[in-house]
């Protein structure tokens, strides 16, 4: 609907116009006759009343309906359409069924209760034949009792969240009267990848995610791509400048026919037929192009070690000879004239060179002082430059083999970063990297926004850009910190058998975050605001009755603005020079001197402001304000973004503690996302359909066990760290609070699981079990505990819609990662605290993918690890104690039925748990390796003791006691 409407009056200080609840606000404007305004239409398309005010600016007399003569209403179904689209919300909430979370809720308070008289019952019923053994179990039982509390508590409110993406479209990319081309309005991303090692983290990976990510389906102009690399290798380098080139005809291609995922090696390697739904005709001609281009690509990048190796040994052989024939001259200028000259250098070092001729100034192939991985200078390399404003459609592709005709060609900016490393700075591994990123990008591109890809997660869903906007331009959304991705994973063997696909961390307890305070961030997969990030706090909520223009953000220490200050100032945009000098002090004193990064602040706040529309929003920006391109990159800038990124920026400022990825932590994630909420931000989580992302994940047991050691070791950190959440500050809300906690101690529940593992074998050895006798009390308690559990299993298989044997995979692991990685990050966490060893980070080896013939032969790889001692240990005592138990008990003369049977069980439940893990050290069927025989030797010796000393104990004629 269009009214339009003069006024009597033409100095108009307000305007406010309603229909029914929808309530639009205008700022000062001299003059507001034949103003045009648009009332979205109510969703029944039954138009309510209009309302008008205006506030006379020099009389301050106020006018209404009536005293205004309403010229002229249009309305049109298509304005209509838009209009109801315009006025929706971004996202809402997805019910989840409410009688599954009613069911869901009871059975968790059954459950509590049931626990409670169970421990009771165990307390007030001492076994008094076995003390010991009864009061280990009882320990352990009351750690696992609190430890599922805390696990399951914040699971109460699951929630959904869905986004609406073509109601951000209307809202921001259709012809308006704010922005009457429709030209992007959108906020800016920038995009930043981290990789740490060529040959861990193949650069052809790396490659394909960075282009899964310049075709997203996202405004070029709006989007910056950034690598960091530190490894500083010039292989990866190299590698990324062949992307940027092959970019050219993939990501026109992707646009011109739409296709799915945009990471060329997934999409070409696609087992479903990619022409069906392709109606173009020249979709096949240039598929086939396209492909023999990726193709060529492939082979460039796999052979740039090979030709960096001879360019730098042909280069290095000349300089050689140069060096030879200079020493030659010396001498016998030095013969000849007698002249005292420096003897020059005969051998030249052994250099890494660019193909221009120049030393890389990375690391080297042969490492020597200044390029070295520890040890080399700054690097930024622009390889893709920003584009221009307007889209360029005109070009065909290369030789016009491609039609690109009425399709846009235009890339986003695209950066090679490799932060300088120096012996005597600690480089905070990942988040230093990330910290580097954030400031090389506030000079170079500042978008307000930040999404983090570890390299080896590629954009799966083109349009996941827009999802996560959704949350941030939503109303509140100001308020909104990171949204967080789902992890998802391929390459994983279909039975997962190392729970490695985590469904119940990211389908369950994640999903439930949400509901709460939001998710927790995992390290790759978010969209974050740059200004939580740069350690803001969240912006006042506005007041119920009155709309108080919430001011920007506010670092914690600076005092909020009085109510009347916060009323007399426009609702947005405030100007660096009006700031006071106070503001620009306090945030060079957080983030570093560099003025261009301290005036980019203020911007980026601003633009990452969802819309002003109407009373609630008032923090927003105007529309229509992003909707002019940036400023074309200039040298200045991109000096100064090598300034940032040097080791010493960061002395004296709050990088890594109050500002950006937090330092100190081997999962720096976790850390980073608790510091944002407990100042009082929320974040969200974004389930698309299809995957917003998608990653590899170590598929064989070793590298499996050592990823879990370093999530645990880094739990433990922050349970002995002020970022452990008992400490943490009001803002928190109760049940998140809890979440973190659980996040803390988590692995210090693997001394009980341990010790639990063996009551099973000390039972059965000793003919004892942890209650004296099998009371019919016992095992209904027993039974009710298990089958609330399977009970909550069903539902939250219901409610998250993973799949049973995914819930079973996961219980599993926690038993198998309890007896190994987590104990023995509890003992590195504690030689941390006491004695402050540091605990590094050891990087999960990504396949390339390369082994044809077996998708899965990495499943199968055995790589001896101590780690695997324990679980061992305890799978060989249970069986051995089973069959230990069950001979004596057959040969006895008073034969312990109960004992045997309530022993055993406890045996067999251990076992079931760690049944991947036996698979596991089996490796290959067919191949049986050595372990096989080394654990039959042992098993066969063990009986064979056995039998003699049962022997023994029946020829003296005493039951057996193991003393
Ligand atoms: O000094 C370093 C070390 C690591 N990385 C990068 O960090 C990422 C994560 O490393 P990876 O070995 O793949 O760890 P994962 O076990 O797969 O990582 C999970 O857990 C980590 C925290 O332990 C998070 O940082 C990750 O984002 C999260 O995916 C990779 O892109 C690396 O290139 C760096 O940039 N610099
Ligand atoms: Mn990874």
């Amino acid at each position: 609907m269009l009214g339009e409407t003069s006024s009597k009056n033409p100095r108009i200080s307000h305007v406010s116009i309603s229909t029914g609840d929808i309530c639009s606000e205008f700022g000062s404007s001299s003059d507001f006759a034949n103003y045009t305004v648009h009332v979205p239409p109510t969703p029944d398309n039954n138009p309510a009343p209009l309302h008008i005010a205006l506030q006379d600016i020099d009389t301050g007399s106020s006018y209404k309906d009536d005293d205004l003569d309403q010229t002229e209403l249009r309305i049109s179904e298509e304005e209509d359409a838009l209009l109801y689209k315009v006025s929706q919300p971004l996202t809402r909430v997805v019910k989840i069924s409410p009688i599954i979370i009613a069911l869901y809720r009871i059975l968790i308070f059954v459950r509590i209760v049931a626990l409670c008289l169970f421990l009771f019952w165990r307390v007030k019923h001492k076994n008094e034949k076995a003390v010991w053994l009864w009061l280990l179990s009882v320990i352990c039982e009351f750690w696992f009792a609190f430890s599922w509390l805390i696990d399951q508590i914040p699971r109460l409110y699951p929630v959904n969240h869905a986004t609406d993406t073509e109601a951000l479209k209307a809202r921001f990319e259709s012809p308006n009267p704010n922005n009457p081309t429709g030209k992007s309005d959108l906020p800016g991303i920038d995009v930043f990848v981290s990789t740490a090692d060529a040959e861990k983290e193949p650069p052809l990976v790396t490659a394909n995610t960075i282009l899964s990510i310049l075709s997203v389906d996202y405004p070029v102009e709006k989007l910056s791509c950034y690598l960091s690399d530190d490894g500083g290798s010039l292989l990866t380098f190299e590698a990324m400048a062949e992307a940027a080139s092959f970019a050219k005809i993939w990501v026109p291609f992707c646009r011109k026919h739409k296709v799915e995922p945009r990471n060329p090696e997934s999409y070409f390697g696609l087992k479903k037929d990619p022409y069906k739904g392709k109606v173009r005709h020249d979709f096949v001609r240039e598929r086939r192009y396209v492909k023999r281009g990726y193709e060529e690509f492939k082979v460039r990048v796999n052979a740039l070690s090979h030709s960096i190796r001879r360019r730098s040994d042909a280069f290095n052989s000349k300089e050689e000879i140069k060096a030879l024939e200079k020493w030659k001259n010396w001498k016998v200028k030095v013969e000849e004239d007698q002249v005292k000259e420096p003897r020059p250098a005969i051998v030249a070092p052994k250099a890494t060179w660019m193909s221009d001729g120049t030393h890389w100034p990375g690391t080297w192939t042969v490492p020597c002082q200044n390029h070295s991985r520890g040890d080399h200078a700054s690097i930024i390399q622009v390889l893709l430059d920003p584009p221009q404003d307007e889209p360029d459609n005109e070009r065909g592709g290369e030789e016009c083999a491609l039609d690109f005709e009425g399709v846009d060609t235009r890339l986003p900016m695209f950066v090679y970063v490799s932060r300088e490393k120096r012996p005597s700075y600690d480089h905070n591994k990942k988040a230093g990297a990330m910290n580097a990123l954030v400031r090389a990008s506030a000079i170079m591109s500042n978008g307000p926004f930040i999404l983090n890809l570890d390299c080896d997660h590629y954009v799966y869903n083109s349009i996941a850009f827009r999802d996560g906007i959704c949350f941030m331009m939503d109303q509140d959304g100001d308020r909104v910190c990171y949204v967080q991705f789902p992890q998802r994973f391929e390459g994983i063997d279909p039975s997962d058998r190392y729970a490695n696909k985590n469904t119940v961390f990211f389908d369950i307890n994640l999903r439930a975050l949400d509901g709460i305070q939001g998710p927790m961030y995992v390290g790759t997969g978010c969209l974050f605001r740059r200004t939580a990030l740069y350690g803001f706090d969240p912006p006042d909520l506005p007041m119920e009755t009155e709309p108080s223009g919430g001011c920007c953000c506010c670092f914690p220490q600076e005092k909020k603005r009085s109510p009347a200050t916060v009323a007399s100032q426009p609702a947005y945009y405030v100007d660096v020079e009006e700031e006071d000098q106070f503001d620009v002090n306090l945030i060079r004193k957080h983030i570093g001197s560099s003025s261009m990064l301290v005036t980019s602040v203020k911007v980026a706040e601003f633009q990452g402001k969802p819309l002003a529309m109407g009373h609630s929003s008032i923090r927003g920006r105007p529309p229509g304000s992003l909707t002019c391109g940036r400023e074309p990159l200039d040298a200045a800038a991109v000096s100064e973004a090598v300034n940032v990124i040097s080791c010493w920026y960061e002395d004296k400022t709050e990088w890594g503690i109050s500002v950006g990825w937090v330092y100190g932590s081997v999962t720096e994630d976790v850390v980073t996302g608790f510091r944002m909420h407990e100042k009082g931000w929320r974040s969200f989580y974004c389930v698309t359909e299809p995957d917003a992302f998608r990653g590899s994940a170590p598929i064989n047991l070793t590298d499996r066990l050592h990823q879990v050691l370093r999530w645990a070791t880094g739990s433990v950190e922050i349970f002995f760290s002020r970022n452990n959440a008992i400490v943490a500050g009001r803002k928190l809300k109760f049940l998140q609070r809890i979440s973190y906690v659980n996040v803390g101690i988590y692995p210090f529940t693997s001394i009980f699981i341990l010790t639990y593992c063996f009551l099973p074998p000390l039972s059965l050895f000793s003919g004892q079990f942890v209650v004296d006798s099998l009371a019919p009390a016992f095992l209904i308690y027993l039974l009710t505990i298990s089958l609330s559990l399977c009970g909550l299993a069903v539902l939250e298989v219901k409610w998250s819609g993973i799949s049973l044997e995914e819930w079973w995979r996961n219980e599993q692991f926690w038993l198998i990662g309890g007896t190994s990685a987590h104990l023995v990050a509890v003992l590195q966490g504690f030689l941390k605290v006491i004695a402050g060893i540091e605990i590094s980070f050891t990087l999960t080896s990504k396949s390339s993918g390369d082994d044809e013939d077996d998708e899965f032969a990495d499943l199968y790889l055995f790589k001896w690890t101590s780690l695997m001692i324990l679980p061992l240990t305890i799978i060989i005592l249970n069986i051995v104690a089973i069959l230990f138990a069950f001979c004596r008990t057959v040969f006895s003369d008073i034969p312990q039925w109960s004992n045997l049977v309530g022993g055993t069980f406890f045996a067999v439940w251990v076992l079931v748990h760690m049944y991947p893990f036996a698979k596991g050290l089996m490796g290959r069927r067919g191949r049986t390796p050595t372990i096989v025989y080394v654990w039959s030797g042992l098993i066969a010796i063990c009986i064979s003791l056995l039998y003699v000393t049962i022997k023994n104990s029946e020829l003296n004629g005493g039951s057996f006691q193991l003393t």
